[in-house]
């Protein structure tokens, strides 16, 4: 049997870093820089107050009390200012230019707060209040490298520096396409032998949170041709795909029987459980990755975590590999077949203990989602004891 490592090997080297593109800043969240990002200008652009209160000169605040005329008052986003004479006070509001001749900021709390004259009961320093300049970011300075992730603050300092669009690799356009003739939509009722369709949804929410768009494609059957037809809709619009179901060895595996005959997508046993069953390859013109999960929904879950979520993460630009571990201690005994890497649910506790979920079956969705973290067991491990060290995967 193939490894675990092997297949992320070589699902890694077949995927591709998607191409930068020019986005508009509100559509860059989650996107990968693809330039560096410097200031034309100096952040601040210009000396200004950190405080709502005076301008004056430090040199006539020696005796305090002291009463000086309000020559002007100046707002956020002024332009025109008069020079601050000695013995002179201009009012200032926070992240206004502070005007020529001044060289303190007295907070209005220090003041009778007076509009023709003010009296200041407190000496402020020398600068005082006054936020300088390139304090932030100096003019040509760089802001921002390739291969950060835009998130809300990366994205505020592009906007900061006057940018409106930018260069950027794009989330990946992942479609998820569920198989299998047992299945109907949740909200539906349920006849004799079906279930409600959830790998979809899990798969498609994990694509999202993974930084791709995930878009859900209609539920085919069993009928190998009417999912090519459905596969062939979706590809126009896709980075990636992912199918769940239809992959092990019924007598009805769309994804197999259809797949399996171009030739450029291969289906294998991976020695590991859940997700033994895997397919992964290339489609269309454009040779767009396709992972073929299998269907049980912790196995899907699980492969997604192993092998889709690395991938995407190389198709964002971003390092990619398995998953990081943690260390910790298993709460109970755990078993695991020989040959094959397991991968266990359990809650992992803030004091470094894991504790294995009832449920180990890989049908066990519920089991699954009071899950926080998967237990490694490792390929040549059949029983661990209690006690005992593993090493975990947050979820
Ligand atoms: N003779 C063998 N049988 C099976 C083998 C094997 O090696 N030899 N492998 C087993 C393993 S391991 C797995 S995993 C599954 C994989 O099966 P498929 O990928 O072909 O998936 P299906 O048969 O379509 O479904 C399996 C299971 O999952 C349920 N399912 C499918 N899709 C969904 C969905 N979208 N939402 C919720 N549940 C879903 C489906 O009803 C089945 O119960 O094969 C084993 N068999
Ligand atoms: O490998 Mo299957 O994924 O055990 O259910």
């Amino acid at each position: 049997m193939k490894s675990v490592d092997a297949h992320l090997a070589e699902i890694l080297a077949t995927v591709r870093t998607l191409a930068p593109l020019e986005l508009e800043l509100e559509r860059s969240l989650g996107t990968t820089l693809a330039e560096e990002v410097s200031s034309p200008v100096p952040l601040p652009p210009f000396d200004n107050s950190a405080m709502d209160g005076y301008a004056v000169r430090a040199a006539d605040l020696a005796a305090v009390p002291v009463t000086l005329p309000v020559i002007d008052d100046v707002a956020a986003g002024s332009d025109e200012l008069r020079a601050v004479g000695p013995g002179h006070a201009v009012r200032i509001m926070t992240g206004a230019p502070v005007p020529a001749g001044a060289d303190t900021v007295v907070p209005v709390e220090w003041t009778d707060g007076g509009t023709v004259t003010v009296t200041i009961n407190q000496a402020a320093p020398t600068g005082n209040a006054i936020r300088r300049a390139g304090e932030d970011v100096l003019a040509g300075e760089v802001v921002l490298r390739p291969g950060t992730v835009i998130g809300p603050a990366q994205l505020g300092i592009v906007a900061g520096v006057g940018r409106r669009r930018v260069w950027v690799r794009p989330r990946p356009r992942v479609v998820v396409l569920s198989t299998g003739a047992e299945l109907v939509e949740p909200g539906l009722p349920l006849g004799p032998g079906q279930i409600w369709d959830s790998n979809s949804f899990t798969l498609t929410a994990a694509v999202r949170e993974s930084g791709g768009d995930g878009y859900r494609a209609a539920t085919v059957g069993d009928d190998p041709a009417k999912f090519l037809e459905q596969l062939d809709a979706q590809l126009v619009r896709a980075d990636a795909i992912i199918t769940s179901g239809g992959v092990s060895m019924g007598a009805y595996e769309p994804v197999k029987e259809a797949l399996a005959p171009l030739g450029t997508v291969r289906f294998e046993k991976v020695a590991m459980q859940p997700g033994m069953p895997q397919g992964f390859g290339v489609v269309g013109e454009d040779q767009v990755p396709i992972f073929a999960l299998p269907g049980n929904p912790v196995s899907s879950f699980v492969s997604f975590m192993l092998f889709v979520r690395p991938a995407l993460r190389k198709m964002r630009g971003l390092p990619a590999g398995a998953p990081e571990t943690l260390t910790a201690h298993v709460a109970g005994s755990l078993r695991s077949p020989a040959g094959r890497r397991s991968y266990l649910r359990g809650v992992l506790s803030d004091d470094g203990t894991v504790t294995p979920v009832r449920g180990q079956g890989s049908h066990q969705l519920a089991a699954l989602a009071s899950a926080n973290a998967l237990i490694l067991v490792p390929e040549d491990v059949t029983d661990v004891p209690a006690g005992a060290s593993v090493q975990v995967i947050r979820l």
